[in-house]
């Protein structure tokens, strides 16, 4: 009798250990142990070679890569929630399927979301900077390092989908007054328990927050939606987190607001050319007008486990000729 072969799914990065073993027992697993991002060619030869490609979102999955003429992909299973790492329409165009993983990430996201929005206007980075830089500390002082209120300020959020509901919940609890702009407004059940209110008009909202949380996707039609004219619109009082993704703002043109003190300050995660950091940015967040992170919104150990095992669910049902619950079709970008 035949064995059967497994099918051989390349996996462009390293994931945690429980998924490594099970992804094993399942396929013929090829897994990127070193860690570094694969180069373009090597992408382009694994796509040439696997049933199945496991990128995340430090790879760019282009059209080139899907339509060489002996491209072997049946599915690209990203583990990532964000797809804009993908040519879904290329990829759809040529068959193969896509799936991502997506709720899995949300609460770890708008909890890091909810940090930055406090973590700005009490400028808890600077403040913790000047202990651990070993700088000068004289004491208390009834004048010293204050920073703004957040009870009772309005929060505006681009993009009301799961991420941007659940950071509207987080601040709700901290006194906030919830503002949200979306394509359409969510359900009145929700927008009720929310206490949100929905601005057709991202330009009027964006003029009247105090804080604007970017939690929308990127996508063709998103890029750039925070644009030169529109941060020109954002109170000079005014603060930005995104956790998103950094091309959703023109990070230019960011830069020289808040230089020129035209905005309040920022908190990102994500940046347009990432992983590069434009060092204007790293100079403004010495300067503490803007926080830096690595883009660590989902990077939970519990999450990244349950984005795994989601990767695994769309292999397996894909593989059993099943529609894989988390597809991605290019009508939802
Ligand atoms: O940023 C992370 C993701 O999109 O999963």
């Amino acid at each position: 009798m035949s064995v059967k072969k497994k099918p051989l799914v390349v996996v462009t990065r390293k994931l945690p250990d429980s998924i490594e073993t099970r992804m094993r027992e399942l396929f013929d697993a090829r897994i990127n142990l070193d860690d570094t991002p694969m180069s373009p060619d090597q992408l382009a030869e694994a796509a040439r070679t696997a049933d199945v490609l496991v990128p995340t979102v430090t790879d760019h999955i282009t059209a080139d890569i899907v339509n060489q003429p002996d491209c072997k992909l049946r599915l690209i299973a990203n583990f990532g929630n964000g797809v804009d790492n993908i040519d879904v329409e290329a990829a759809h165009a040529r068959g193969i399927t896509v799936t991502n993983t997506p709720k899995v990430l949300t609460e770890d996201t708008a909890d890091m979301t909810m940090a930055l929005i406090l973590a700005v206007p009490r400028r808890m980075i600077e403040g913790a900077s000047i202990l651990t830089e070993g700088k000068s500390w004289a004491g208390w002082s009834p004048t010293w390092m204050l920073g703004h209120r957040i009870g009772g300020k309005r929060l505006g959020i681009v993009g009301m989908g799961r991420i941007g509901q659940a950071v509207a919940r987080r601040a709700r609890a901290f006194g906030l007054q919830i503002h949200y702009h979306n394509r359409r407004p969510v359900a009145p059940k929700i927008a009720e328990e929310l206490g949100a209110t929905y601005w057709e008009s991202l330009d009027q909202m964006l003029a009247r927050m105090d804080i604007i949380s970017v939690n929308c996707p990127h996508t063709p039609a998103t890029y750039h939606l925070l644009s030169a004219r529109r941060l020109k619109l954002i109170r000079k009082d005014a603060y930005i987190v995104n956790t998103a993704r950094g091309e959703v703002t023109d990070e230019d043109t960011l830069i020289k607001l808040i230089e020129g003190g035209e905005i309040g300050g920022a908190a990102l995660d994500v940046y347009e050319h990432e992983p590069a950091v434009n060092p204007k940015l790293v100079r403004l967040a010495k300067a503490g007008k803007v926080i830096l992170m690595p883009h660590m919104g989902s990077a939970t150990i519990e999450g990244r486990v349950e984005m795994g095992e989601k990767v695994i669910i769309n292999i397996r049902t894909f593989l059993d000729a099943h529609k894989p619950p988390d597809r991605v079709l290019p009508s939802m970008l």
